[in-house]
């Protein structure tokens, strides 16, 4: 009796740090489809092709709650991340702008206008930093446009590639806005060049796949939507091979070091892997690496 307590409640536990298991069963997303093309693999589409993926206000939330959900789901090791349809995204949608304009229609005074406008700024950037905070590596697949928040999001992923016919524009100081949710604090450090960051950013032009490549934005161009996608997909299944623990220790130890001193992210890695090379996955990939036997079974994380 007691052992079926335990079985029951382990396979409900494993069920629920499952993503997919969790949407098969009904809690699915409304402005997202996922699944899983191989193996520790998942793929996150932008799902609101009629609207060129706008994001709207679901689908701001629904990021933030997918990649934490999947940052913690141990059947992911890394995650593809596309749009669905004729476009990446067409940026904010107008409709959550017009929201956050209705949010202070009903205050009079500037101090209780500007804490509602801080709040949701701040939750906003919380929904895109999910991606950067996510445990596992993001690789971002932009084909055709990707305008304004779009850019935000994908200056969040570990990794972005894009088809031939990607335009990027950091179009907010069109809307009137300076950006707020990511690019101009993540776009410099991508592309390491201030200079072209802030062209882009003071003049919303549009910037092709040739410039996204020799500028650094983008890894790789190919030929057309589906290629990439594949071809994403393989790079993704050959990271969910690695040791999740040295997947999951390496961006931590990346994104720390962008931001501090080469001597403080020289610390923070000795620290991590002062604990994390007790593990076991340090045995069973040097192991291998040793001997012919190059299919390693690492154990879930
Ligand atoms: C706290 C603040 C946080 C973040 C702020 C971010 C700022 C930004 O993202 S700035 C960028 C905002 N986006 C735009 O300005 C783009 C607006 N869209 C367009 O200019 C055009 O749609 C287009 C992208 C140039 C494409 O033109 P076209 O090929 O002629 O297609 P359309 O018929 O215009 O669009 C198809 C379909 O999609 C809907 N749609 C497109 N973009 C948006 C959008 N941003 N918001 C809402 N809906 C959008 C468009 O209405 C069409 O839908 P229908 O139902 O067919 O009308």
């Amino acid at each position: 009796m007691l052992a079926q307590s335990i079985k029951t409640a382990a396979a409900a536990t494993a069920s629920s740090t499952n993503l997919f298991l969790r949407m098969s069963s009904g809690s699915a997303y409304k402005t997202l489809s996922i699944s899983v093309p191989k193996e520790f693999v998942y793929h996150v589409k932008l799902n609101r092709p009629d609207k060129y993926n706008a994001i709207n206000k679901p689908m701001w939330f629904e990021i933030k709650r997918c990649f934490e959900e999947l940052s913690d789901d141990e059947n992911c090791r890394s995650i593809v991340l596309s749009g669905e349809g004729k476009v990446f995204t067409a940026g904010i949608d107008i409709s959550a702008l017009m929201e956050m304009a209705s949010l202070i229609s009903g205050e009079n005074d500037v101090a209780r206008k500007a804490k509602n406008l801080l709040n949701v700024i701040r939750s906003f950037q919380d929904c895109l930093s999910a991606l950067e905070l996510c445990k596992k590596p993001v690789l971002a697949a932009v084909h055709s446009l990707c305008i304004g928040a779009g850019v935000d999001l994908i200056s969040a992923a570990d990794i972005r590639y894009c088809s031939k016919d990607a335009v990027f524009q950091v179009k907010e100081v069109d809307v009137g806005l300076a950006a707020d949710v990511g690019t101009l604090q993540r776009l410099p450090k991508i592309i390491h060049s201030e200079s072209l960051a802030r062209e882009l950013c003071y003049t919303a032009r549009k910037m092709l796949a040739d410039e996204a490549l020799s500028c650094g934005l983008v890894s790789r161009v190919f030929g057309s939507k589906d290629e990439m996608i594949d071809d994403v997909i393989k790079v993704a299944e050959t990271i969910a091979k690695k040791s999740p623990v040295a997947v999951q220790g390496t961006k931590r130890s990346m994104v720390f070091s962008r931001d501090h001193s080469v001597q403080e992210g020289l610390e923070h890695i000795a620290m991590w892997n002062q604990i994390m090379l007790q593990s076991e996955d340090l045995v069973k990939a040097a192991s291998s690496a040793m001997s012919e036997d190059k299919d390693i079974v690492f154990s879930k994380l």
